[in-house]
């Protein structure tokens, strides 16, 4: 409205705009809303029932079309859609096939030919009785079917002369009568003639129809394939895109690999039993068969890329391996392209919690279901070649044990690599680098894993029941210091290949890994190399869980997976590098053999992070339970001693040049039972191979020579007097020291372990064999002090 307009002005112009016409109101006033149709109006509240119905409608329809047993209609609807032309070319040949098969039959019938074939059989075995019946049987044969058609032939004719004058006497009185004149009998006598020929007008062009038809089908019958049923309908091919799988296709493809006496046992008609015959096992199909004589399940597994190949299938789609026995093969084939998603988004993204004692959501396993990753009990080793997942995976793992607020956390990544750096406020211990500091603090960390280890194995002895080991209900007494403890190891071959700290480091993660399942204390460790130079070979003998993604050769595989892994066909080299990025190989995470693991991922790059808002979470966790981020470093924590092997071997020497290893052992096992007892040559070899010695045969025996001991004791002091020099491999061989000049072992080293960690005493500080000091091979009192100096 212009300032200048009046109201009346104003709405007469409204109401021009309109349409609408004034007009002179009379009568009463009512007081009420004028509404323009032409304008849009609100949608009358009733309409959103039919619309949630509807959503509800095709909420269900598309659940049923997604159904396991709609899709298998659909693929088979459609699979058969496809092969409509070679099927209607197929029945033609059948129809065609079933003519001629009829043929043949009346041809035979018509000449006795199965009665002259007998005769034939007879003439020829010489059974002149034989030939003779035979002959009599053609004879008496011919002359009753003659005779039957006589008689047949008679009866004919007899209808015929009967009917005939009937059936003209009918016509001519129908002819020349009007029904209304006849007899009532008569006239319904016309009258169901009548209906009966009708009805045959209907039906003979009815039948002269259909009967072509039905020969057709009767013919397609007779000239159908003899194997029993129609599942040729909803028989599976390799050559479909679609295709699933039975055990007839297995069968075939199995008949297909060139194993010699697979293949003669096809030649000769057997057929392979299946214990567990072809089912739909999660995002696959399952089949057990036992082997025929000669054949074992590595065969097969040696040759899984044919065998994939004749199920029409991918490699890492095919997984033939070892069942119970060797000639039983396992088979578990993925459904087309499945394996090509991911996992889709980790469950505890945004919402949950994690009792670490109940796992921790790892991935999905090939049958399709969340694998809850063990942690408690058991320590892993996860490999792969570089940027195929392996630090994702280690971070999922911490990330779940993040969640349970009676965790404590360490991480240590040996590089330079932010894959950890959001899990800062929740870690108790975390170190990131290349530099020796962060080697050493790991190998700290290892150690005073271990003084932990035997501080929970003393707090469980003291447990009413002495009880194995620690349970959920001991970890959340506070006072005992039980919580699960985590410590991750990222890259950590370049700690074990630590020029200064790697042997200390392996001798220690081995010891832990033996001993630390039953205390609550999980080592996590990732790498690139899973050799056995980078990685000690008692570290992946025995961690519980290994897990793969792809590797480059068998070596690697085994390394991880443990050892005959590759040849029981349990195999990460079938991932493909970067097409399986995220996807890996497991042992030991469930109770099957293996798990091919789509693993979750939590992102972490490219400005996405999922990280940081679950550490959020789990910070928030731990808050609302009144702790605070649990360490191990609590002062009330009173360390036990850590064991230091090779001067302990070198003190139960006695000063002899050349001592038995079995002797060694004995004499270990009768001064500290506590650590030595149960320790087998391995263990021994373990040890001292970690400072470069290896027994060496004298008079037929395993000795341990006493200068080897005495230049390594010398060597690791030299070590540690100058952390800085070059690694003691690359500066030759030290020259011998005699035992008499009484290396300074561990002495006065610089403090960095945890408050209230202290080195157990030497045996030989603890045996005070000489009050002098100066026996032969003995080592200073005061040691002891030196170490506790160094880590208190
Ligand atoms: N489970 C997964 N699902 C999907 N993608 C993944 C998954 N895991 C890893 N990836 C992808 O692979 C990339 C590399 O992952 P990651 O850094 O864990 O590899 P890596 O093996 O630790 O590499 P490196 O050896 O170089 O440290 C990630 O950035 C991510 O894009």
């Amino acid at each position: 409205m212009t300032p200048d307009q009046n109201p009346e002005e104003h709405d007469s112009a409204a109401l021009a705009r309109t349409g609408a016409r004034e007009v002179e109101h009379v009568g009463p006033v009512l007081d009420g809303e004028l509404i323009d149709d032409t304008l849009p109006q609100p949608r009358p509240r009733t309409a959103a029932r039919p619309v949630a119905e509807r959503q509800r409608w095709s909420q269900a329809v598309s659940r049923v079309w997604r159904s396991g047993p709609m899709v298998r209609a659909r693929s088979i609807a459609a699979y058969r859609a496809r092969k409509a032309p070679a099927d209607v070319v197929r029945l033609m040949w059948f129809v065609l096939r079933g003519n001629g098969r009829w043929l043949m039959k009346f041809w035979s019938w018509a000449t006795y030919a199965d009665l002259r074939a007998d005769a034939r059989r007879a003439r020829l075995a010489g059974d002149a009785e034989a030939r003779r019946a035979a002959q009599e049987l053609i004879r008496s044969d011919a002359t009753a079917r003659w005779a039957k058609l006589g008689i047949a032939l008679r009866r004919m004719v007899i209808t015929v002369r009967v009917a005939a004058p009937v059936a003209a006497l009918l016509w001519l009185v129908d002819s020349v009568m009007d029904r209304a004149d006849m007899w009532p009998w008569l006239a319904d006598v016309y009258t169901g003639l009548d209906a009966v020929w009708s009805a045959l007008t209907v039906a003979v062009p009815l039948m002269l129809v259909m009967l072509p038809v039905a020969w057709a089908v009767a013919a397609a019958f007779e000239g159908r394939d003899r194997t029993p049923g129609a599942g040729w309908l909803v028989r599976p091919n390799r050559d479909d895109a679609d295709s699933w799988i039975d055990e007839r296709m297995i069968s075939k493809a199995l008949a297909h690999l060139g194993i010699t006496p697979l293949d003669k046992f096809y030649r000769d008609g057997g057929e392979l039993m299946y214990t567990v015959a072809a089912r739909k096992d999660g995002d696959g199909t399952f089949a057990q068969v036992r082997l025929p004589m000669g054949v074992t399940a590595d065969m097969v597994a040696a040759r899984r890329s044919k065998l994939a190949a004749n199920l029409g299938r991918a490699s890492l789609e095919t997984w033939p391996t070892k069942g119970d026995e060797d000639g039983v093969l396992d088979l578990w084939i993925a459904d087309k392209g499945v394996l090509r998603g991911g996992a889709g988004a980790w469950p505890l993204v945004h919402e949950g919690q994690v009792d670490v004692f109940d796992g921790v959501p790892f991935g999905l396993s090939q049958r399709g279901l969340v694998i809850n990753a063990p942690l408690i009990g058991v320590n892993w080793l996860i490999g792969g070649r570089p940027g195929q997942g392996k630090s994702a995976a280690l971070r999922t793992l911490l990330l779940g044990a993040a969640l349970d607020p009676t965790a404590e956390l360490w991480v240590f990544v040996m590089g330079e690599s932010p894959d950890f750096e959001p899990f800062e406020p929740r870690l108790s211990r975390y170190r990131m680098g290349m530099d020796d500091s962060v080697a050493e603090a790991a190998t700290q960390a290892l150690a005073d894993l271990l003084t932990e280890m035997e501080r929970r194995g003393k707090v469980l002895g003291e447990q009413p029941g002495r009880p194995p080991k620690v349970s959920r209900k001991l970890a959340d007494k506070r006072g005992l210091g039980l919580h699960p403890l985590v410590c991750g190891i990222d890259e950590c071959h370049e700690l074990f290949q630590h020029p200064k700290f790697g042997k200390k480091a392996a001798e220690l993660a081995v010891r832990l890994i033996k001993r630390g399942r039953k205390y609550g204390i999980v080592l996590l460790l990732a790498t690139q190399s899973p050799t056995k130079d980078s990685i000690p070979r008692e570290v992946t003998r025995n961690v519980a869980c290994g897990v793969a993604f792809s590797v480059a050769d068998q070596v690697a595989n085994d390394g991880l997976l443990g050892s005959g892994k590759y040849a029981a066909g349990i195999r990460a080299t079938e991932l493909r590098i970067n097409t399986d990025r995220g996807t890996c190989v497991a042992v030991g995470i469930t109770d099957e053999t293996f798990e091919l693991v789509r693993g979750f991922y939590v992102p972490f790059e490219d400005g996405a992070d999922d990280v940081t808002p679950v550490i959020a979470r789990a910070v928030a966790l731990i808050e609302d339970a009144g702790r605070a981020v649990e360490s191990s470093a609590l002062p009330e924590i009173e360390a036990a001693p850590v064991a230091d092997h090779l001067t302990d071997i070198d003190a139960v020497m006695d000063g002899e040049r050349r001592v038995r290893t079995q002797v060694i052992l004995t004499r270990l096992a009768q001064q500290v039972p506590g650590e030595y007892e149960g320790w087998t040559f391995r263990d021994l070899t373990a040890a001292l191979s970690a400072h470069g010695i290896a027994p060496v045969k004298s008079d037929g025996n395993k000795v341990v020579r006493a200068e080897d001991v005495a230049a390594a004791l010398a060597n690791r002091e030299r070590d540690r007097r100058e952390p800085d020099r070059d690694p003691a491999g690359s500066q030759g061989v030290l020259p011998g020291k005699s035992l008499n000049q009484n290396p300074c072992v561990d002495q006065g080293q610089p403090g960095s372990g945890t408050p209230g960690a202290r080195r157990r005493p030497t045996l030989e500080s603890g045996r005070k064999r000489d009050s002098t000091g100066d026996a032969p091979g003995s080592l200073p009192h005061d040691q002891d002090d030196g170490h506790r100096g160094r880590d208190d």
